[in-house]
This record gives structure tokens, sequence and C-alpha cells, in this order.
């Protein structure tokens, strides 16, 4: 086990594929016990999967929507935040607490959000989903996250002090390899993605492009998914994954509820870099266009 200048000390990462349903209080106090159980086995930092206060679908993002500006929320008026930094407080745990949506109260726009607190509880970072998930696959699925929802309009990278910079996106972020290149070469040594592929494209995509941000970018990519619910509309992938910077799977989960685990060590950040040096044997020169 070694720490490098990416990670500074290994850490466990958990990542909790939920079962989630339509009763919002249900889904934040099961997170709870699922957090706190993450927390008991040795995980520092825990994520949730995208949408997992509320099913998942343009027709619920308004239902369930919740203001977090302006600041401080109220618990009538935030409970998902609220919840959210409680449990991290609790669990004493970095928590990426997945996705909810949001109402920003002024402009009556509603995001798909991401908060992430820290161990006592202070909100670090809000993600708010930047590439908005619009497909159409005829016979298969079509979906527009645009009709109901804004997108945001940065990366976001948290520093972690005790561990260092992880960056979150969310779910559809992940095939979009620029924003993970320039996060990764701000420093992350983790890309977090909570996310919710479905059966057509997760079967296909999902591992794919977890193990190609990894294998681009040489940094640890976490995707964490809702379990399945075959009784919803949306039929969430699962397989909620790690994968290590070498670009292989280090623990990959099936379609069920459950917590999924992996130790991340900064040697084998040093370790990637060092064997295949990509980093520094860029030529910027030749691609101008792409340098940060
Ligand atoms: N749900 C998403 O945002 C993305 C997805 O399912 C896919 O890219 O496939």
């Amino acid at each position: 086990m070694s720490s490098n200048t990416l990670l500074k000390k290994p850490v466990k990462l958990a990542l909790i594929q939920l079962a989630s349903g339509s009763d919002k209080a249900a889904n934040l106090s099961h997170a709870r016990d699922k957090v706190l159980e993450a927390a008991s086995a040795g995980a520092k930092i825990v994520v949730l999967p995208e949408c997992f206060n509320s099913p998942y679908g343009c027709q619920f993002f308004p239902k369930y929507a919740e203001a977090i500006l302006p600041s401080p929320p109220s618990a009538e008026a935030s409970p998902s935040f609220h919840a959210l930094s409680s449990m991290a407080k609790e669990a004493k745990v970095y928590l990426v607490g997945g996705s909810i949506p949001e109402l920003e109260p002024e402009s009556k726009k509603y995001y798909n959000t991401s908060l992430t607190f820290s161990p006592s509880g202070d909100l670090l970072a809000t993600h708010r989903k930047v590439h908005l998930f619009d497909i159409d696959i005829p016979g298969k699925i079509t979906f527009k996250e645009s009709e109901v929802l804004s997108p945001g309009n940065q990366i976001t990278i948290v520093d972690l002090p005790e561990y260092g910079k992880i960056a979150v996106a969310i779910c559809y972020d992940i095939r979009f390899p620029e924003l993970a290149m320039i996060a990764a070469r701000k420093g992350c040594f983790a890309l977090m993605y909570p996310g919710a592929f479905n059966t057509t494209t997760g079967p296909l995509h999902w591992r794919l492009q977890g193990q190609a941000r990894a294998m681009d970018n040489q940094c640890y990519v976490a995707l964490c998914s809702p379990a399945r619910d075959m009784g919803a509309t949306y039929h969430a992938w699962g397989h909620s994954l790690i994968v290590d910077p070498m670009a292989e799977v280090l623990v990959e989960a099936d379609e069920s509820e459950q917590i999924v685990y992996a130790e991340l060590d900064g040697g084998k950040i040093d370790e990637t870099r060092k064997g295949i040096p990509i980093y520094t044997q860029r030529r910027f020169e030749v691609y101008p266009d792409v340098a940060a």
C-alpha cells in the first residue's frame, strides 16, 4: 500500500447500488442505512446512484424536485440535502450523494444535481449534469431529459483534504471524454459517476465507458447505478463498478441491490503512469486545440 501526490493515502471506496422506489422519505431512510453499513465495513468515501431519492424519468423530475439554494436550505424545502448532510456526518464519510432532481427557485429551472458532503456534513460541491440524456434508439429507448431539465455548465472537482481530488459527473457525462480528461489533468485521483444506464445501452457501453475513461486518464473510475427494478418505467442496468488506473475492473455488481468496495491506492496510479508514460508523451504542439 502506498501513496502518491494525487492520492495521499489508501482509501476504501464503497458504491451503494441502492434499490429505490416511489416514496422519497423511504428512499432517504434506506440510503442512510446503507451508508452506515458501508461505513461499518471501513469505507471512507461512499457513492450513491443517480436519482437515488426518486424513480428515474422525465415525468418524475418536477414531482420529486427540491430546492438546494438559497443557503441554508430548510429541512422541509430540501429534505434530501438535509438527509445527505446528516448521513455523511453520522457515518463520518465523504459522501457523493448520487443525484437528485433539483428545482432552482428563482429561475424555476430543473436540474439533475449531485451533492458531495464532508465527514462533518458540510456541502463540498454541487454538480449539475452537464450533458443531458437525450437519445433515440428506435424500438429500444427514447429519452429526452432536455424536455424538463436544464444543463449544468461546470466541471466539478472536489478536494477531499485527507485524500486528494476527485471529479464528480453524472451518467451521460461519462460519454464525453473531454470532461474526464480535463479533470484528470487537473490532478484528480478518481472520477466518480453516479449513473443509470439502461438495459439497452448498459450491456454495450457501461463497462466500456468506465474502462475507457480509466485507460485514457490512468486514474480510478467509479460508476454507481441504482439496482434494477423491473416494475419501474426505467430499467437501470445496475452493474456498479470500480476500475483501476490500468483499466482493470476491480469489482462489479450484478443488477440487484448491493454494495461494492475497493481499496484505492496511489501507488497504482504511479505504477501505471511509469509503465505507460502517456502523461509525459503528449504532443500538444501537434494537437494544440485540446491543450488545457
Ligand atoms: N441515463 C443516462 O444519463 C445515460 C445513459 O443511460 C446512457 O448514456 O446510455
